[in-house]
């Protein structure tokens, strides 16, 4: 039986007291690529947030790697993003200090210690991403796609069993998308589960992959017909 990485069952998300998604039921096992589409407002950040803790489970079930969304403490949200690796639209990489420096800060902050192991797990991880040689730049010496790679690479830091990437090429140019979407698709081919929020549907045509859709206060998955 394949392992389950994220399942949700008759979940609702709620931004505050208004309700944004309600019935929310699905898996994603082990190994999958999943999209999750839908118009801008229908609810794709505030899924993501409940998925890595910023917004509480308050209704239904959600069991996301080995935790359990609804009983989820404050204490716990540090655990569960080692075990995640998220990704988001702007990058996120601390603009005062070098490429090696931002991934040492965050291998520093989820308790690694041992300097030579750290070492080898950044360019491990630039690697993966084609960035191997530019670890002594600073993200604003970087182009976009080369920052959004850092940024994927970051999240590969602690070997995460789930990737989250919340429009991870909504800053780009088509082709720099497609450069950073076969980093992606590397990835997952290597294992790695995947879910990624996207408005981009010429990538989706590009990469097939299961996808789900929020609209109109539901989750559902989306059937892709060729073009
Ligand atoms: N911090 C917040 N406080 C209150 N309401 C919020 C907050 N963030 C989002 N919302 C509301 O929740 C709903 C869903 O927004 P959300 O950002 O999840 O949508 P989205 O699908 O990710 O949109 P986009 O594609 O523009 O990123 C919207 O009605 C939005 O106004």
């Amino acid at each position: 039986m394949k392992e389950i990485v994220l399942e949700l069952k008759d979940a609702s998300i709620f931004q505050k007291e208004s309700l944004v998604l309600s019935e929310v039921s699905l898996k994603i096992e082990k190994g999958e690529f999943v999209y999750l589409i839908g118009k801008t407002g229908s609810g794709k950040s505030s899924f993501m947030k409940t998925l890595y803790g910023d917004l509480p489970l308050q209704k239904g079930e959600g069991h996301i790697v080995e935790f359990n969304l609804k009983t989820l403490k404050e204490n716990d949200i540090p655990f569960l993003r080692r075990k995640l690796g998220i990704v988001f639209q702007d990058f996120k990489l601390l603009p005062d200090r070098n490429i090696n420096q931002n991934m040492l800060f965050v291998l520093k902050a989820t308790g690694w210690t041992d300097k030579i192991k750290m070492d080898t797990q950044v360019l491990n991880v630039l690697e993966k991403v084609g960035m191997k040689t530019k670890g002594f730049k600073f993200p604003h010496e970087l182009s976009g796609g080369e920052q959004q790679r850092v940024a994927i690479a970051r999240a590969l830091l602690n070997d995460p069993e789930l990737i989250i990437a919340d429009e991870p090429t909504g800053n780009l140019d088509p082709q720099t998308s497609v450069e950073v979407m076969k980093v992606l698709q590397e990835i997952n081919k290597a294992g790695r589960t995947i879910l990624m929020a996207t408005h981009d549907y010429a990538l989706i045509l590009k990469y097939p992959a299961k996808t789900i859709k929020c609209d109109a206060n539901k989750v559902f998955e989306v059937v892709q017909r060729a073009v």
